[in-house]
């Protein structure tokens, strides 16, 4: 299995390579040059199976020869390990034919671990391999910073370092990333919102003097092996409500796209998917994108939902690259065009492939809140902002077909949001019981990629 670029300019790279890569030397995202396919009798016999067999059988034919089939059984087994629920991702019913899929069981309570916890192993395998030395950059609305530094606390030979946008992620979030004690972990605060740190994160990757010099690495969604751990849970789930006999849709709430890109992928393997629907707060680009064919950025405005606070959807320019039947020029023509001039229009072709592959709906802050009162009285379910943002969207596109909708993170992540709406505090398990008392370690830091560099160089070299 070879990678190849979405803007078509950078060499072709195996799994590995392009998992230990990051972004693309010509600003692209790696995508498999082929989606391999899996037949109706493999998705049958996932039934029944652990979370463990079917993580196997979906990734294996992305991996190559990465790692042996034993190998790479004893990687998936120790990145699920820690997660405190035994079907890994287990799927609730909340009404005749919506379900919820509840993915916030991993350690850090959102639905990042499951790619981050099998990427930790992964990189160990392959720097344990190559004796290599690495800087993980990460940028992170609140999520993707925990759950990387999880999974790569107190290793030697990573120093990684998390830059989350000051003020706008929620306190637990904060506290998850600047309490760890362990010496290779820098959490940065940085003056802007989530979309100037992945810029800034992109601008370092495409400094190669920087990015050869501190040997850099990425854990964002920009990383394939981010995305391909996430299609198994649209297995999993489906397998549970009669796929492959029978259809699916889900509905995902959305910021960087690569959770719903990670759908997309699954039924491009043969999941039958009947509606895939992109969910978003008031942070609507691509909701506005699917509905209006162009792409046009507004600042962000902050929510309840902050992992969402986004308007640079990095995963899009993957969706589009598919769009444009893998046409990598155009597609480097439009993310320069939304870099440069703040958007681009899609063409009639490509938005036609992107309105028969995704719905798309918005919810306001009200009815966030208000979907977080209903459905705590209605099934007990207490839900976390983004997963309401989900819920309520979902709720719009109900049909005939089972609709499951991913819950992407705990409620005790987002307590203020939900006790506002519920008037209950969502407590915290008891792994992070003394979040509050524990102390914090945090660099604030400018919106300045020279500042960012010289930070980063002088830290990994003491
Ligand atoms: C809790 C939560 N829900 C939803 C999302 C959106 O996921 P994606 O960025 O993959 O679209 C995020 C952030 O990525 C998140 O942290
Ligand atoms: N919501 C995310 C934003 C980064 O997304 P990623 O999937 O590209 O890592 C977060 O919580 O940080």
């Amino acid at each position: 299995m070879q990678y190849i670029s979405t803007r078509g300019e950078a060499p072709v790279l195996s799994f590995e390579d392009a998992m230990m890569t990051g972004l693309a030397r010509d600003g692209g995202l790696y995508v498999p040059q082929e989606i391999p396919g899996l037949d109706a009798d493999t998705i049958a016999a996932m039934a029944g199976q652990s979370y463990e067999d079917i993580a196997f059988t979906v990734m294996r034919p992305f991996i190559g020869d990465t790692f042996t089939d034993a190998e790479f059984r004893e990687l998936i087994a120790a990145a699920y390990s820690g997660f405190d629920h035994a079907a890994r991702a287990p799927l609730k019913q909340l009404d005749a034919n919506h379900f919820l899929l509840e993915l916030f069981h991993g350690p850090t309570l959102a639905f990042k671990d499951f790619a981050m916890q099998l990427i930790g192993q992964m990189f160990q395998a392959s720097l344990t391999r190559s004796g290599k030395r690495i800087t993980i950059v990460g940028a992170t609305s609140g999520d993707t910073g925990s759950a990387a530094i999880e999974a790569f606390r107190g290793l030697s030979n990573v120093d990684v370092f998390i830059l989350f946008p000051h003020g706008r992620v929620s306190e637990v979030q904060r506290r998850q990333m600047t309490t760890p004690t362990e010496g290779n972990v820098h959490a940065l605060a940085m003056d802007g919102d989530f979309d100037d740190c992945q810029a800034a994160l992109k601008d370092m990757f495409n400094d190669f003097d920087f990015r050869d010099a501190v040997n850099l690495a990425g854990v964002n969604s920009i990383n394939w092996g981010r995305v391909l751990a996430q299609v198994v849970y649209y297995f999993s789930s489906a397998v549970s409500l009669g796929a492959p006999h029978r259809k699916v849709s889900f509905t995902v709430p959305t910021g960087n796209f690569g959770d719903i890109f990670a759908g997309y992928i699954a039924k491009r393997m043969g999941l039958p998917i009947e509606q895939l629907v992109i969910a978003t707060n008031q942070n609507d680009i691509l909701h506005r994108t699917l509905q209006t064919g162009a792409q046009v950025k507004e600042g962000v405005t902050p929510s309840i939902s902050p992992s969402m606070d986004i308007q640079v959807s990095s995963n899009f320019e993957r969706a589009l690259f598919y769009a444009y039947g893998q046409d990598g020029a155009v597609v480097a023509e439009q993310m320069q065009d939304l870099k440069d001039k703040g958007g681009f229009t899609i063409s009639q072709g490509a938005i036609e492939m992107l309105r028969d592959t995704f719905a798309s709906g918005r919810a306001s802050e009200d009815e966030t809140s208000a979907t977080i009162a209903a459905e705590v009285k209605r099934s007990g379910e207490l839900l976390c902002p983004h997963s309401a943002v989900g819920v309520k969207v979902a709720e719009d596109h109900l049909g005939a077909v089972p609709m499951i909708t991913l819950a992407t993170a705990h409620p005790a992540k987002f307590p203020a949001a939900v006790e506002q709406a519920t008037g209950q505090h969502p407590p915290l398990p008891p792994h992070m019981a003394d979040l509050f008392d524990r102390e914090e370690r945090v660099t604030r830091v400018p919106n300045d990629l020279a500042a960012l560099q010289a930070l980063i160089t002088e830290r990994i070299q003491t």
